[in-house]
This record gives C-alpha cells, sequence and structure tokens, in this order.
C-alpha cells in the first residue's frame, strides 16, 4: 500500500497564482527528489535557483501519518497536496467588562488560521508516542463521522480532547499546532478557521459579580462564529482545572455560590457546541485529579502528556544546536548525527560522531532528571549566555549545554531544600 505523504505548501501572500498551478509547480520540483524525510522543511535557500518557486512559494512541508522520521521513497508516496497562506493579523484579544467592579477581563483570544505564529509549532513538537499523530487521527475520524452522519446515539463522540500533564510538557502548544494542522488539512470543507483561546483562569481566578453574565456573553460570541458552517473553530479552554477549583471553593463557602452555576454554565455551553459539526473543543490541564469528573467524561481523548523521553530530548537538543549553527551562533557549521543514523552504528565512538555521542550523555541526564519540553528548550540559550566563550564551536557549546544542566539541576535541588 502505498505511504500517504501529506505535501504542505505555503503560498507567499503576494502571489495571486491559482492552488492547481502551485500544485503543478512543487510537484515538477519534487521530481527532483528520490527520498524525502517527513518532518523535514524546504525554504528559499532550498529553491532560490528555481525562479518560480521563489516567485510564488514561502516553504513546502513534509508530513505522512504513519512515520515521522525516517525518509520515505518518493515513487511508493501517495501525494496529497495543501496549499495555503498564512494569516499575519495575530490574536485579537476579546475583552469584557465586570460591569459592579468596573475591571475589563481578557476573555478570550481569537485567530485567523492557519496563522504565521503557529507556522512550524506542530514539527517543532518531539513526542516519543504517536500523540501528535494519533490526536490528529481522532480528530479527522471525528470529523468524518459527521460527513457520513454517523448517529451520535448509537455511538458517541463529542469532538471533545483533554491533554493532561506537568507543566511545560507543550500541552498548549500541541492544541494550538493541532488546530493549525486542521485547518490546513480540512481547508477543503471548510475555507475558514478560527482558534478561540478561552482564558479560564483569568475568568475565574478571581470572582467577578457577573461572571455567569459574562460566560453568557462569550458564549454568545462563540456561537455567532460557529454559526458559518464554512468555518472550522477550535476551542481552547486552558488550565479548565480553574473551573474545578471555583467549584470545590465555592462549594466550601469561599466563594459565592452562583460562581456554581457560572462554572456550569461553561461546561453546558461547551457541551452544547458538540452540535455543531465544525466545532472542536481542545482542553488543557497540569492536574488531572482537580478536573471535574462531569468534565473527564465528556472528553473523546484524554491523553497524559509527560516529560521528554532521552530520544525526544536528544532530537529537541539537536534541533537548537542545527539552528543556533545554522545562524551562525555556533560556528563553525558541523554535522550532528541523527538518533537513526547513532542507533544504526551502535553508538559507534569515531571522530565524526564524538560531538553527538556527547549530547546524548546530555539528553539522557535531562531526561533521567524529568526536564520538562519547556525547560529543555531554555538550555541553550542559558548555556551561550552563561557557559560558552564568545566564539564558540560546536563542541564548546555541547560542554557549555552540559554545565547549564548542572546548574539547572542544582537550582532545582535548591528549591526542593
Ligand atoms: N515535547 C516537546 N517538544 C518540543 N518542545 C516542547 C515539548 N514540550 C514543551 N516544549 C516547549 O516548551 C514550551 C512550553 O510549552 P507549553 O506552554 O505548550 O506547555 P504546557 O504543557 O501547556 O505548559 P503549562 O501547563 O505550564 O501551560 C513551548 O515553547 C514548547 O515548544
Amino acid at each position: 500500500m502505498a505511504i500517504l505523504l501529506h505535501v504542505e505548501v505555503v503560498q507567499r501572500r503576494q502571489s495571486r497564482a491559482s492552488k492547481e498551478y502551485i500544485k503543478d509547480l512543487v510537484h515538477t520540483f519534487l521530481a527532483n527528489f528520490v527520498s524525502l524525510t517527513p518532518g523535514a522543511s524546504l525554504t528559499d535557500d532550498d529553491f532560490y535557483e528555481n525562479q518560480e518557486l521563489m516567485e510564488h512559494v514561502q516553504c513546502i512541508t513534509f508530513c505522512d501519518v504513519e512515520n515521522d522520521s525516517s525518509a520515505v521513497v518518493l515513487t511508493e508516496c501517495e501525494i496529497k497536496y495543501h496549499i495555503y497562506t498564512l494569516d499575519t493579523f495575530g490574536a485579537e484579544t476579546d475583552t469584557m467588562m465586570d460591569s459592579a467592579s468596573g475591571e475589563e477581563i481578557a476573555a478570550a483570544e481569537v485567530c485567523a488560521l492557519p496563522a504565521e505564529q503557529f507556522h512550524g509549532l506542530w514539527e517543532s513538537l518531539v513526542y516519543d508516542s504517536k500523540l501528535k499523530e494519533d490526536t490528529l487521527r481522532f480528530v479527522e475520524t471525528a470529523f468524518e463521522f459527521s460527513d457520513r452522519n454517523v448517529d451520535s446515539n448509537i455511538i458517541s463522540w463529542n469532538r471533545v480532547v483533554l491533554l493532561h500533564g506537568p507543566p511545560g510538557t507543550g500541552k498548549t502548544s500541541l492544541c494550538r499546532a493541532l488546530a493549525q494542522k486542521l485547518a490546513i488539512r480540512l481547508s477543503h470543507k471548510f475555507p475558514r478557521a478560527r482558534l478561540l483561546e478561552i482564558n479560564a483562569h483569568g475568568l475565574f481566578s478571581k470572582w467577578f459579580s457577573e461572571s455567569g453574565k459574562l460566560v453568557a456573553k462569550l458564549f454568545d460570541r462563540i456561537r455567532e462564529i460557529v454559526e458559518d458552517k464554512r468555518l472550522f473553530a477550535c476551542i481552547l479552554v486552558d488550565e479548565i482545572e480553574s473551573l474545578a477549583h471555583t467549584r470545590r471553593a465555592a462549594i466550601a463557602g469561599l466563594e459565592p455560590s452562583d460562581s456554581i452555576r457560572a462554572v456550569n454554565a461553561i461546561l453546558t455551553q461547551l457541551d452544547r457546541l458538540k452540535h455543531h459539526p465544525n466545532a472542536l473543543v481542545l482542553t488543557t490541564s497540569n492536574v488531572t485529579g482537580a478536573i471535574d469528573v462531569a468534565f473527564v467524561d465528556r472528553a473523546d481523548i484524554k491523553r497524559l502528556v509527560g516529560p521528554p523521553s532521552d530520544r525526544a530530548a536528544y532530537k529537541i537538543l539537536h534541533g537548537c544546536c542545527c539552528e543556533l549553527m545554522n545562524r551562525g551562533v555556533v560556528v563553525p557549521k558541523e554535522t550532528l548525527l541523527t538518533l537513526h543514523v547513532l542507533e544504526a552504528s551502535r553508538f559507534a565512538d569515531s571522530e565524526g560522531s564524538r560531538a553527538s555521542l556527547q549530547l546524548r550523555e546530555v539528553a539522557m541526564e535531562a531526561a533521567a532528571a524529568n526536564m520538562s519540553g519547556r525547560a529543555l528548550r531554555r538550555l541553550p540559550f542559558l548555556a551561550k549566555a552563561l557557559h560558552a566563550p564568545a566564539q564558540v564551536n560546536l563542541i564548546q557549546f555541547i560542554d557549555a549545554l552540559n554545565l547549564a544542566l548542572k546548574q539547572y539541576l542544582s537550582d532545582i535541588q535548591d528549591l526542593n531544600d
């Protein structure tokens, strides 16, 4: 069976060419390649000699659902093209006024998709399990069921996703990346797409005398958006546990009891969205135990998102080092081996593998300490700022990464003591 390869093509905003024309252009260009690596992208640097591509295309990314890293042979692939432009306007904050206190609350952020700010986010997230692919497939299946009018009384699905796990493991980023990916993949059905991020923590971190009304107003606005059946709407509720926290505080008499009503209103309103086949609810939580059982039950897919394993940590640090070499921060540009190549050589020590093996040591130590993806991505910055000479080569930089990691672990230890 042929491998399905999705080729995502970002068309330049100023290009007026038709999608069909861009598709032919890219297809002809790809005939120059024998194999491609899923997750890889081609930009100006890779096709600057092709005038037509330069004029119309900003970036070409390859993704296949089965395989996230090893190369695929083009003649064995069925290629699906997705041609789109990126929205550059950024997010718009939807504010609401609590008329009793006069305080203004940022209730939601709305942004048109696919957005420039989320470009490449999907590819930058590294997980060992098939978390990204599974989540994407789940949502695609939910939309297929809706398309085929599968009776939801017989097979129930709500188009609600819950990602939970420790802070900094990429839950919010994954939700945003998923929304962007779906906006691209489902554009034949939904030519327009929006991401609405509800600030649950902001709405409930403090009691506003009119929380109930604010929730109602917020969902009036969301309903207005989802009424457009040709628009795909992703509603992201970060830190959903803050709803449960408010409920508990109200029951304990620490908050006015009508705050329970406001929280219940959010849950009911989220529930109602399931009647809109163009709406998807994405939620995240740092603490699974504290989430409302009523809510957990509604989510079709609940996935634990943990800190990167040593393999994922290596991939993340590998990507960081390559970026710094590409930008001339670490010079000269040298080859860092991928994990596949290291494994194939059984981690044999040689001139060409030394830097990679040292980087792997750092990755293994970071993973053993359960370092979050967020902390890991910050490590190269700390290494350059505090532990590297002004002119730094790759081996020196990996030494600096090691020192930065040691410092991080000792700072964490001090905090825990
Ligand atoms: N597995 C990962 N692969 C690559 N990058 C990661 C990974 N996990 C986290 N990051 C990076 O860490 C940063 C923080 O991620 P994000 O805010 O999405 O995490 P979170 O789990 O939602 O955190 P919180 O619960 O504290 O809000 C992002 O820049 C993201 O790119």
